[in-house]
């Protein structure tokens, strides 16, 4: 079995026999009227692209109501491209892992181009500025991580063939307001809190300086800024989608399923001809668009307003899913777990995450309405971090603390101070914060060196913990108000609120020689 017998028309009774579910639409067909016509433009081809929004106008695909597939482009990380998609004709092996132990496995066929974005892929820049000139188009989304929203000086001064994602995009909205002024929404799926204003800051901030530079007239800044026009909605997006991993891979090999590997490409991206993930997913939108678009409720996509998005997305990211991994996945490296849920069996641990939700971070939760923050947080820590067939690994979550702890922690630590709440009531997020200045440090708990997750503040920040050791006996901790101080990082100057003293506390008793990670957290979790 090979993705590429769907479009050969090659299919054995073997597919049916071993439980793989094919597309139940005509691939080609959707294929040629999206290319025609296309409504839906993807930015990001990683894991969570297939596993989820692909998956999920599949499933529209599937049901007979639509009849357009979605466009992929990758700004960053070509590799992908050329070795995950183009090979397999853009088709990919959803798997999804159920805590029953249950396996479902699914051709996702509903992507239906693949492109570089970039200028110097000539070919491929040119089609997307023909689908960026196209009225059809309606949408354009994003899973690029945090840092992909990034806009950096430097690119600002490159003019119209900037590097960065967020500059490529809006030299693409340049190219469909000379097309005519077209509406369209720029939509963020990644995790960050109000990401639709990401985005839009970032376009914001290219369309201005271009404007400034005299390269764009002042209408095309006028047209980003022009709600008719352009929209950045936000958006809350849930399903635990881990690397490809080798068991899946060894399953995938023993159904005689061919197209099994795993790609570990030069810039680090973990890739795959499958993906897998669990079970569970929510993709909360904010229903604010200037163009129409893809019928996703088809594939289960709630539509609210941005009020409950937003709601949402702070009791997901802020609260009870993304601040608990990151927890676990700083303390999990430094105790050299490599499975999550074999970290939900560690007592430590599980209590650790759980008194960190239910005690510290839910008192400043808003209940969405629609979702229950606490049912949400009980399927979190009872059934979707220990199921025990989900691959999924600190190291992982650990990609990139840098950018999330801001949100993962810092909005609970605002909320505190907004409302006047007792800060005494926080002691395992002092000591989440705690543990990433040993974390930094790169030496586990038995004092040997491991591998640091990557980070694109890694060197800057490891500079300043740099003068510390892991060492029984007096030192100088003055180096932590360096790193606690740092709005950036955490969100809030943590000397400024009241936490930095016991923060540092907390670092002095995590370096204390081997053994004091485990020491460390066992105090403050049984106190707690
Ligand atoms: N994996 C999950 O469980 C999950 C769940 C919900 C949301 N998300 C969101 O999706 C994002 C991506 O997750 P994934 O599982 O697809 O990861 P991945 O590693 O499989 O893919 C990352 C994607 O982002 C691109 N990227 C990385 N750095 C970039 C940069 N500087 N500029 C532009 N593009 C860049 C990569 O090229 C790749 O396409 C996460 O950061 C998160 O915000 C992930
Ligand atoms: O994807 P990131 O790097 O923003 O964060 C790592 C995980 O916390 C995240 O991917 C979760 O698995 C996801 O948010 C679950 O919906």
């Amino acid at each position: 079995m090979k993705l590429s017998d769907i479009k050969n028309g090659n299919l054995s009774a073997e597919w049916a026999e071993k439980g793989y579910e094919l597309p139940k639409f005509d691939v080609e067909a959707v294929k040629a009227k999206t290319h025609a016509e296309p409504t839906w433009v993807h930015f990001g081809a990683g894991n969570i692209f297939r596993a989820f929004p692909a998956a999920i106008l599949n499933e529209a695909l599937n049901s007979g109501k639509y009849d357009r597939g979605v466009i992929v482009a990758e700004s960053f990380d070509y590799e992908i491209i050329d070795k995950a998609y183009q090979p397999y004709d853009n088709l990919s092996l959803l798997v999804c892992l159920k805590s029953t132990g249950d396996i479902e496995k699914k051709v996702i066929a509903s992507v239906t181009e693949s492109l570089k974005a970039d200028y110097s892929f000539g070919e491929d820049w040119a089609r997307l500025v023909e689908i960026f000139q196209n009225p059809s188009l309606q949408m354009i989304s994003f899973t690029i991580t945090e840092k992909g929203y990034g806009v950096a000086p430097a690119d600002l001064e490159r003019g119209l063939t900037p590097v960065l994602a967020m500059g490529k995009v809006t030299a693409l909205l340049y190219e469909r307001f000379k097309a005519g002024k077209l509406p369209l929404t720029v939509q963020s799926m990644d995790n960050c809190s109000h990401n639709g204003d990401k985005v839009k800051s970032a376009v914001h901030a290219y369309a201005s300086k271009w404007v400034e530079q005299g390269l764009v007239p002042a209408e095309f800044l006028a047209y980003v800024q022009d709600e008719t026009k352009i929209t950045f909605p936000w958006s809350m997006i849930d399903k635990i989608t881990p690397r490809p991993d080798a068991k899946v891979q060894e399953m995938l090999a023993k159904d005689g399923f061919e197209d099994n590997y795993t790609i570990v490409t030069e810039k680090h991206t973990f890739t795959a001809p499958f993906v897998n993930a669990e079970e569970t997913q929510y993709l909360c939108i904010e229903d604010h668009y200037t163009n129409g678009r893809p019928p996703l409720e088809l594939g289960g996509v709630l539509y609210c307003d941005r009020e409950t998005v937003d709601k949402i997305e702070k009791m997901k990211v802020c609260t009870c899913l993304n601040p608990l991994h990151t927890a676990m996945s700083i303390y999990g490296c430094m105790l050299n777990y490599t499975l999550i849920s074999a970290e939900m069996a560690d007592e430590d641990l599980r209590s650790f995450i759980q008194k960190i939700g239910y005690i510290e971070a839910m008192p400043v939760v808003v209940d969405p309405g629609v979702l229950n923050p606490y049912e949400f947080i009980g399927a979190v820590i009872n059934r979707r971090l220990p199921n025990p067939f989900m691959p999924d690994a600190p190291q992982r979550i650990a990609t990139d603390t840098s950018q999330k702890l801001a949100i993962r922690f810092g909005e609970t630590i605002k909320a505190y101070q907004a409302r006047g709440l007792d800060k005494s009531n926080l002691v395992l997020i002092p000591l989440v914060l705690a543990g990433y200045a040993r974390y930094l440090k790169g030496i586990d708990d038995n004092g040997k060196a491991f591998e640091i997750s990557p980070d694109p503040m890694l060197a800057e920040l490891q500079a300043i913990v740099a003068p510390l050791e892991v060492k029984e006996g007096e030192q100088d901790f003055s180096c932590l108000k360096n790193l606690y101080s740092r709005a950036d990082v955490f969100g809030v100057d943590l000397y400024e609120v009241g936490l930095g003293e016991q923060i540092e506390g907390m670092v002095k008793e995590l370096y204390a020689g081997n053994g004091a990670v485990r020491k460390t957290l066992h105090k403050y979790v049984v106190a707690r």
